[in-house]
């Protein structure tokens, strides 16, 4: 892509996802676009909904950018949502306000699978991501590097049986237990459709990709490395072209195995040392993580020292993140004082 191949000016993200040292980690947070920020309020405010809003590719670069302007955080990640997914394959969603996703219609059967569209075909369904990937790489004038992200496939897996949110994703999970050879044809077609998908994101400006596997703690060993394991390392193999990081919530017992693919990033949550992290996935791989978004309700001083102490306990090839997003409730005081303190250290 001619008009997205500007040099970096801050590439310390990408060096860091590369496995080189540096004098202090860089740091982004998940869910960095979003309701801690007023200007991000002020946007969504223009749009009835939330899907309106990812369907307009110049507000969701705007989103994107917001949190380099107002935080300056050393990456930004593209504004979109990863039930793109599904609804490109064939599966729409409404985002219920207070509530969450909710899919009208969802998988139960051979036919419904046989009926969804994959692959290239569903990724021609997302140019409106691509482009918002165009607008927000030629406005970013290579501040800072752009990430680019997808749902692994058990997690798009989960919504499109379950439908809905769930503390258990018991249907999802009665499913691979029922039709272990209908859940590996869906998951097999969501891999398909995320590859083409994530390929497109890299030749669109993405300088690295994210997966997020963010209902993989509530998984069996057995099960993660059967129904997730498995298909993460067929994303990590076919992306070749930028670093990949894997972020499965939750799934501390799988870091071994996810360690063994083909990813340059494992992403953290808090339930897990960062001493205890490094002892099971060698020392090649970078980690990203992993404070407890909860650290940053406490006074500016104990998340000062919260940030400084993970920043040594984890060391060199790390960078910094919360274990999961942002909550919309915390006070963007709170979160400058991470982000600066953490511009502030040096090894
Ligand atoms: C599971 C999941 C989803 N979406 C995502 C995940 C994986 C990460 C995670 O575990 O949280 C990923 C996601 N969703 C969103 C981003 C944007 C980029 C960023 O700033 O990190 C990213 C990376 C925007 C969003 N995605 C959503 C919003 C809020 C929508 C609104 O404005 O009403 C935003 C800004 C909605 C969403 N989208 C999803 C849910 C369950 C919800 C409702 C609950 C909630 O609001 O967090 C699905």
């Amino acid at each position: 892509m001619t008009d997205t191949a500007v040099a970096l000016q801050n590439d310390l993200f990408l060096r860091v996802a590369k496995g080189e040292r540096s004098d202090r980690p860089p740091i982004w947070l998940m869910r960095q676009a979003g309701r801690v920020l007023p200007q991000y309020r002020a946007l969504r405010s223009k749009f009835p909904g939330f899907r309106e809003f990812l369907f307009e590719p110049a507000a969701a670069a705007e989103a994107t950018i917001q949190p380099i302007d107002e935080l300056g955080v050393d990456a930004a990640i593209i504004f979109s949502d990863i039930l793109v997914v599904p609804e490109a394959m064939g599966l729409p969603y409404d985002m219920v306000e207070k509530r969450g996703p909710l899919f009208p219609k969802t998988i139960q059967t051979a036919q419904d699978i046989a009926q969804l569209q994959s692959g290239e075909a569903a990724a021609d369904n997302m140019e409106y991501v691509y482009e918002a990937l165009r607008i927000t790489k030629r406005e970013l004038k290579g501040r800072v590097p752009l990430i680019g992200f997808a749902g692994a496939p058990w997690t798009i897996f989960a919504y499109m049986i379950e439908g809905q949110g769930s503390k258990t994703f018991s249907k999802a999970k009665q499913f691979l237990y029922r039709e272990p050879v209908l859940s590996h044809l869906l998951l097999e077609r969501i891999t398909d459709t995320t590859i083409a998908y994530l390929k497109r994101k890299i030749a669109n400006g993405a300088d690295l990709i994210q997966l997020f596997d963010s209902w993989a703690g509530i998984l069996s060993p057995a099960q993660y490395k059967t129904f997730a394991t498995h298909y993460i390392g067929k994303i990590c193999a076919a992306i070749t072209e930028v670093p990949i990081t894997v972020f499965s919530k939750g799934a501390w017992f799988a870091l071994e195995d996810i360690a063994a693919l083909n990813c340059q990033v494992i992403g953290l949550d808090w339930n897990i040392t960062p001493a205890e992290a490094r002892a099971r996935v060698g020392e090649n791989l970078v980690l990203q993580g992993n404070l407890d978004p909860c650290f940053l309700y406490a006074d500016h001083k104990t998340i000062r020292a919260g940030a400084i102490q993970m920043m040594e306990d984890f060391g060199q090839k790390h960078i910094v993140n919360l274990g999961h997003g942002l909550y919309p409730d915390i006070e963007l005081d709170s979160v400058r004082v991470f982000v600066d303190t953490v511009k502030a250290y040096r090894y």
